[in-house]
């Protein structure tokens, strides 16, 4: 397989990562004989960019021709259900820093790119959803595979115990720091989202427990679990080009 990587920081006013374990390249390439463009590290609000600059890399995918956008991040998991190491399709979004007016729409509207006021109840595709569902299920991941809510925070530091509380009595299944304002450009634009969360470690929500969250066990759990995520997006990617039913 053939891949070109460019360094974030020889793409003129790419932003640049400075989170550790995030490498900072785009790598263009073939998944499975389809073509993709992969960001390997993302950008946060916590390192201090506007916000549309975080999201700036969705504008460009599209002008690239991109059609389907796949989203991973690492979470922590509020549902008392979820183990660390579960796989989480996101079904839906809880958009904190939009609620204080922190949207990457915010500002005038590029019609060029979408309306002024774009929907967000259909935000994750659920064809998609069901499809991982399938792959995950013929994978053997059924156990460890779910479906919830994400809620983005700002960061950088991690929820209070009555913080976590309150995000799960709110319908938060798992709670991080990004992926939210990417999903928001690119439905603006058109393109298709799918999302997954590894739980990487469970939200503190009791006051006895001696458990604090903390970014090595972040690293560590999607580390221990990357080889599945890898197969299951491939494989996801791979039914897309079967199917090529969402134009
Ligand atoms: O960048 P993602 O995958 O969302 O990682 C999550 O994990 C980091 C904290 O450990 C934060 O960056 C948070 O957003
Ligand atoms: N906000 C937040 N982000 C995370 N990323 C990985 N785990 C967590 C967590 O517990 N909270």
């Amino acid at each position: 397989m053939r891949i070109v990587a460019f360094n974030y920081r020889d793409i003129p006013n790419f932003p640049q990562s400075t989170v550790h374990g995030h490498a900072g390249r785009l790598v263009f390439g073939t998944l499975k004989g389809r073509p993709c463009v992969c960001m390997q590290g993302r950008f946060h609000l916590y390192e201090g960019y506007p916000i549309q600059k975080i999201t700036m890399p969705m504008r460009i995918f599209k002008l690239l021709g991109v059609e389907t956008v796949i989203l991973t991040n690492a979470a922590g998991g509020l549902n008392q259900d979820y183990k660390v190491g579960d796989i989480m399709i996101i079904k839906d979004h809880l958009n904190m820093p939009g609620f204080a007016g922190n949207n990457p729409l915010a500002g005038p509207n590029d019609e060029r790119f979408g309306v002024r006021f774009p929907c967000m109840s259909d935000a994750y595709d659920r064809e998609l959803q069901q499809m991982a569902l399938d792959v995950g299920s013929e994978l053997g991941y059924s156990d460890f595979l779910r479906e919830g809510v994400y809620c983005v925070l700002g960061g950088p530091s991690f929820e209070t115990i009555a913080e976590c509380r309150m995000l799960h009595k709110l319908g938060a299944d798992a709670v991080g720091m990004s992926t939210v304002h990417e999903v928001i450009v690119a439905r603006h634009c058109g393109m298709r989202v799918f999302a997954l969360s590894l739980i990487t470690n469970k939200a503190v929500m009791n006051y006895d427990s001696e458990e604090k969250a903390n970014h090595e066990e972040v690293l560590q759990t999607g580390k221990q679990r990357a080889e599945q995520l890898e197969r299951l997006v491939s494989t996801i990617v791979t039914r897309l080009e079967h199917n090529n039913n969402f134009a």
